[in-house]
């Protein structure tokens, strides 16, 4: 189904997909998709009790990114475009398989299998790979409310899942090419060196 290079960043919560995402955007030309956080009602409630909003909060995030996704085929993909987002469908599973549990993950597993199966699926993934105090810091210095009393084992475990997952994805049968960047040390925002080198990488998929 795709017909354009369509690159996606993922790392876990804060690691720096939006502002990586936004970057190759400018500096490749590419047509940008990004996570749609400040409209999102669940966001905040999930925050301050996950329990009661997991489920609400994950079909929010699926039907959302299952709308921008159809919509990127359409608009950008389709005609040739290509496109850098700063998600890859698949971290609906990665975090659903985290906060949700029992019948509410069962159901959960087969309307993200249905929804997701003719999406467009990105051709390259950029990993931005980082430790917990890294991101700590950033969700820190971005300061979002709803996110400064963030549960230290919560992110841990994402960060975990996260390597798991990136795992699963370089093993698959055809392996999915990922791009690797350790987000404590080669600091894209800092050194245009880094940040160049990034995008030179990514060049070889878009050319
Ligand atoms: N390489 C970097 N060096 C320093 N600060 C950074 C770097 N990358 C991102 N930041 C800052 O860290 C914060 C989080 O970045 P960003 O919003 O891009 O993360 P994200 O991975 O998209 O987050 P989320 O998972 O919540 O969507 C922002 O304040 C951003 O300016
Ligand atoms: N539970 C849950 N499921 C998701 O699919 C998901 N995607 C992003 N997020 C959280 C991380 C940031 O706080 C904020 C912005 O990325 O939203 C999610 N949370």
């Amino acid at each position: 189904m795709n017909t354009a290079p369509f690159i996606a960043v993922e790392g876990p919560i804060g690691a720096g997909k939006t502002t990586l995402a936004s970057m190759l955007s400018e500096k490749l030309s590419l047509s940008l998709v990004k996570e749609i956080v400040e409209e999102n009602p669940f966001l905040d409630k999930f925050y301050d009790d996950k329990d009661e909003w997991s489920f609400q909060l994950e079909m929010f995030f699926l039907c959302n990114r299952y709308k921008q996704l159809e919509d990127t085929e359409k608009k950008y993909l389709h005609h040739h475009m290509p496109v850098v987002s700063d998600y890859h469908i698949y971290k609906n599973l990665i975090f659903a398989e985290r906060t949700l549990e029992g019948k509410k993950l069962e159901k959960y597993r087969k309307i993200y299998h249905l929804l997701t199966e003719d999406l467009p699926k990105p051709n390259v993934i950029i990993y931005i790979r980082a430790s917990l105090p890294t991101l700590l810091e950033r969700i820190k210095k971005r300061g979002r409310p709803f996110e400064q009393e963030m549960d230290k084992q919560y992110l841990e475990q994402l960060i975990n899942d996260y390597e798991a997952a990136i795992k699963q994805f370089k093993e698959s049968d055809p392996p999915m090419p990922v791009i690797e960047i350790n987000g404590d040390q080669e600091d894209f925002v800092i050194s245009e060196a880094v940040f160049n080198r990034i995008a030179d990488q990514v060049k070889e998929y878009i050319e």
